[in-house]
This record gives C-alpha cells, sequence and structure tokens, in this order.
C-alpha cells in the first residue's frame, strides 16, 4: 500500500557520502531550500574535516563561495549517522559504485557493497516513521529492487520507506552550473506521491518541465545509457582522428562540418588523448556486463568497442612519442602539462595521462610533470599504481618498494612551475585542456628546451601555426604530418 504524503513535509535532508557528487549536490539544495537542513554524512573522517574547513575536498569553480555561504547555516557536514540519517526526512545515498576488482563480475561489474551496506545500516538504526530513500549513485538496474529488499527484512522496525533513483549528470569542472541549470532531473519510482515530495525540492530552482518521472528501471538505465552514448561520441571522433591522419583530412574540420548538423549536434566532439574521469569507463562495463548477464552478447560488443577505441586512441599517442623523437626516448626528458582527466578539477581518476606516463617510463624517459590543481603525492600514486598493476586505492605499503615504484621515483619529477617544468625537455606533451596552457610563453619555452623541441598536443588546443614558426615540431590529434615519411 503506498504511503500516505498528505502529512509528510521535508524539513531535513541526509545524504550518505561527500565526494564528488553528494558535496556540490547536497550544497545546491541547501543554496536553493534555505527551509531545508541538509545534512552530508561520510565515514572519512579526514573528507569531513576537509569540508569543514578553507580547504575543499574537491576542486570545482564556484563551490566555495556556496558551502561558505551555507555552511553552519542549513548545510553541514558530518560523520554522525544519527543527525545525518536517522532525523532526515529524505536520505541520499550517494556513495561509490566502482568496477568491482575481485571474483565474480571482476573488472566489470559495478561493486555495489558501499550502497548494500547503506541500506543495512538504515535498516538496522531507522526503527520508526518514513523515509524517502533516493539512490544518486550510479548503479545498475534493480538495484532499487536490493536496496528495497534490504530495507524491508527487519523484525523489530515499524519504519517504512519509498525508494527512488535520482541519478546524477553532473560533470566535474562545471558541477555547479549543471547543478544550477540541469538539462534535466530525473526521478524514477514507483509511488508517484514519493516522486513529488522530491520534485518540489527541485522545483526551488529548476523548471518543473525539466524534471521528468519514469519508473525506477528506466531511471537507473538512463543514467548509464547516457554514459556510453557521450563516451561514443568522443570514441567516434577519436576514430576519426585516426582516418584524418592518415589521409589529410583535419579532425577539427570534420567535427565542425558534422556538428552543425542539428541531428548530430556540436558538443562532445573534441578530438583528444582519450577521455578519463571515474564515470565513463566503470559505466559503460557495468552495462555491457549487464547486457551479457541478460544473454545479450552483441550488445554487450557493441558498447564494449567505445572502451577499445579509447584504449587504442591513448596508446597510439604514446607510439606517436616514442616514433617521432627518432624511435627511444630511453634516458630523455620529456614535459607533461595536465594530469588531472579534463580541466578545472583536481580529479586524476582514470585519466589518460596516467596511462601515457605509465607507458614512457617502462621506455625509460625522464618525466617533469605540470598540474595547477593535482598534487605531488596523486601523481605518484597514480603512476606506481599503474605500473604495479594495483587497483584504485590499493596503494599499500609493499608496493611502495617494488622494482616498479623505484623506476617511478627515479623516472618522474612533479614541477611547480610550467616553465621550470619544460626547461631542458626535448618534449612537451599536453595532456588535459587547461585554459592557462594557452596564455604561455611559448617563445620562451622552446627557448629554454632541446633541440628539435617537439610538441604534441593531445587535446589540440594550442595555436600550432605559431608553434611552428617558433621553432616547434608540432603533433596534433587528427592532424596529418607535414612530412609522414621524415623523422
Ligand atoms: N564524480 C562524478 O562526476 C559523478 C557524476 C555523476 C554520478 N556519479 C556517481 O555518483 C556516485 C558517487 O561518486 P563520487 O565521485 O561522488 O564518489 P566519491 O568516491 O568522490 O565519494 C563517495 C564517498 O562515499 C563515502 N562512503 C562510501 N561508503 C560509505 C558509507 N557506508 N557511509 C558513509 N560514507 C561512505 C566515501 O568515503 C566517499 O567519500 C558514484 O556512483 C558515481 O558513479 C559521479
Ligand atoms: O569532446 C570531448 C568531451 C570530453 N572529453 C573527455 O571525456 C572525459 C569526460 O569528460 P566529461 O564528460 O566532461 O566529465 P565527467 O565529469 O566524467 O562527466 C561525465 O560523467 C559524469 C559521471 O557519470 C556524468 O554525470 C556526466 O554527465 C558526464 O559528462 C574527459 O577526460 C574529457 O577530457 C573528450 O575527450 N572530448
Amino acid at each position: 500500500m503506498s504511503t500516505d504524503y498528505s502529512n509528510f513535509t521535508v524539513k531535513r535532508i541526509g545524504c550518505i557520502g561527500a565526494g564528488y557528487v553528494g558535496g556540490p549536490t547536497m550544497s545546491m539544495i541547501a543554496k536553493y531550500c534555505p527551509h531545508i537542513d541538509v545534512y552530508i554524512f561520510d565515514l572519512n573522517q579526514t573528507r569531513i574535516n576537509a569540508w569543514n574547513s578553507d580547504n575543499l575536498p574537491i576542486y570545482e569553480p564556484g563551490l566555495d563561495e556556496i558551502v561558505q555561504e551555507r555552511r553552519g547555516k542549513n548545510l553541514f557536514f558530518t560523520t554522525d549517522y544519527t543527525e545525518a540519517v536517522i532525523k532526515s526526512d529524505v536520505v541520499f545515498l550517494s556513495v561509490n559504485t566502482p568496477t568491482k576488482h575481485y571474483g565474480l563480475g571482476k573488472g566489470r561489474q559495478a561493486d555495489l557493497k558501499f550502497i548494500e551496506l547503506c541500506a543495512r545500516q538504515i535498516r538496522d538504526s531507522v526503527k520508526t516513521g518514513h523515509k524517502i530513500i533516493v539512490e544518486k549513485s550510479t548503479v545498475p538496474i534493480k538495484t532499487a529492487m536490493a536496496v528495497s529488499r534490504i530495507l524491508k527484512t527487519s523484525s523489530d522496525s515499524q519504519a517504512t520507506f519509498d525508494i527512488l533513483s535520482n541519478p546524477e549528470f553532473l560533470a566535474e569542472g562545471t558541477a555547479v552550473k549543471d547543478l544550477e541549470n540541469p538539462d534535466r532531473v530525473l526521478i524514477g519510482g514507483e509511488n508517484p506521491a514519493a516522486i513529488k515530495i522530491l520534485a518540489d525540492v527541485y522545483a526551488n530552482w529548476v523548471k518543473r518541465e525539466q524534471i521528468i518521472q519514469t519508473n525506477l528501471w528506466s531511471s537507473e538505465l538512463s543514467k548509464l545509457v547516457a554514459n556510453c552514448f557521450l563516451a561514443q561520441r568522443i570514441s567516434s571522433i577519436n576514430a576519426v582522428s585516426a582516418i584524418c591522419e592518415a589521409t589529410g583530412a583535419n579532425v577539427n574540420e570534420v567535427a565542425h562540418a558534422v556538428g552543425m548538423d542539428k541531428r548530430i549536434g556540436s558538443r562532445f566532439l573534441q578530438a583528444s588523448v582519450g577521455f578519463g574521469g571515474s564515470c565513463f569507463q566503470k559505466d559503460i562495463l557495468n552495462l555491457t556486463y549487464l547486457a551479457e548477464h541478460y544473454h545479450l552478447k552483441e550488445v554487450a560488443d557493441y558498447f564494449y568497442g567505445v572502451i577499445s577505441m579509447n584504449d587504442w586512441q591513448k596508446q597510439r599517442f604514446a607510439q606517436k612519442v616514442v616514433h617521432k623523437l627518432f624511435n627511444t626516448v630511453s634516458s630523455k626528458k620529456l614535459s607533461v602539462l595536465g594530469f588531472a582527466f579534463k580541466k578545472d578539477t583536481g580529479d586524476t581518476r582514470e585519466s589518460s595521462s596516467i596511462f601515457i606516463c605509465s607507458k614512457l617510463v617502462e621506455e625509460r624517459a625522464y618525466l617533469n610533470i605540470y598540474d595547477p590543481k593535482v598534487s605531488e603525492l596523486q601523481i605518484m600514486d597514480d603512476i606506481m599504481r599503474v605500473m604495479n598493476d594495483a587497483y584504485d586505492g590499493d596503494f599499500s605499503a609493499h608496493l611502495d618498494t617494488t622494482p616498479e615504484s623505484e623506476m617511478v621515483r627515479r623516472c618522474v619529477k612533479v614541477i611547480k612551475d610550467p616553465y621550470e617544468c619544460v626547461k631542458d625537455t626535448h618534449a612537451v606533451l599536453i595532456m588535459t585542456e587547461w585554459d592557462e596552457f594557452k596564455t604561455y610563453d611559448w617563445k620562451k619555452m622552446y627557448d629554454s628546451m632541446k633541440k628539435p623541441a617537439f610538441l604534441f598536443d593531445g587535446r589540440n588546443i594550442l595555436d600550432h601555426s605559431k608553434l611552428e614558426e617558433i621553432g616547434f615540431d608540432v603533433y596534433s590529434i587528427g592532424v596529418a604530418e607535414k612530412n609522414p615519411a621524415q623523422w
């Protein structure tokens, strides 16, 4: 029987998981709903401390101002479960759902242990009243069913729950903009009254016609499909970039011409060194695993091609660097500009830089790395993890002393000044599309480099003819080489 919501008012919203999604999403609700108290809970005390400090745990343009404005008024970051969850009317689950790195489904399936743990904790701690539980994390279809089953299995509880799916579509680096002005807010659920409660929260700043309602499974699936389609566009244009390099076409011109067709659209057609980030690969793997589970091998293979193309693009870039530097980078010094997976974030998860740097270290190159927002610790940790074939977050003490880690320490330097980073190197590799790279004095950089000075623009963001005038040997994605037969 559906719960009667006529006397249900949302006075407090809780969120489990104070990460890249939980933090910004809840801050936005606090901003536009001053009548609602918003509590964000995390097990990680260091992360909560950072949210309560002047140095937030994530870099996101515009977020500091919102947090500073609302924190302590109606926005609270806490490790107090009672305040954040037990006392809340609506509880968002915004925990990580990484790809499983063990057992059945290893490397493919989404690991739902954090979601399941949240459901069990809620069941065991909430004994009375009614709550709306909102799946904010990206999950496989039918996860809401698992959450619901767990919540219903308490023998000593009067509590009742409605489960909603409300996937998040924000992109890092533009989270504030995306949350303020979303293309759509998607709410999936079985009880229209519960959906209305959540829709009313968003309606404080999002137009009603942009708040769409579906059944639970469509909502869960739509999130995975959206990411597959976005990533597919990047892999498509990257595949085209290889044809351009082989034929003399220019990928920027092709993308422009193709994107002007309104049916295709111009966004997400920027050829690159490959997509990164914590979502695309994970969610495609998640969808292909689901497809296989439903015996839809052709569907799985179709979407898996998006990842294969992305892997090939990264590999192709690393190989080109080696090839153009006279087939060896051994003992050569290369400068890497950009380590984050995209601009305006300090996040490096699945960044193409990690893969390419590790390949170049394997080739015995020395790397100077500069990124405006990523710490030295993070960069070293990421490269060591990949070279040790260790999964995300698994950088335990024993890996610190492996030959691979020793090699990374010997070959990689993280440098805080871009001019120092480039000085005395044989080549510059542009790995992230940071705007500041366009403003550098490239003549000064060129003068400080070894000659011939190479520049590989993995994002096609610089003015290549100007760089060539200065004297650089420039290689970009999807543009044919001027003298392909020569070195
Ligand atoms: N990062 C993005 O841009 C983005 C965008 C849309 C959707 N998503 C999805 O949102 C979800 C969260 O992603 P994220 O990037 O914010 O992850 P994250 O790793 O930054 O944050 C997750 C947080 O959850 C906490 N946590 C895990 N289990 C917990 C528990 N039982 N109790 C309390 N805290 C717990 C972790 O300590 C961590 O701080 C994922 O499913 C992801 O796919 C991410
Ligand atoms: O034309 C493009 C656009 C993007 N990228 C790369 O693709 C990756 C992902 O970029 P983006 O999608 O902007 O950032 P994310 O934060 O990963 O956001 C994606 O993943 C989120 C998590 O699921 C979703 O919520 C967002 O809607 C979806 O865009 C980055 O490495 C970009 O550099 C390209 O190479 N070319």
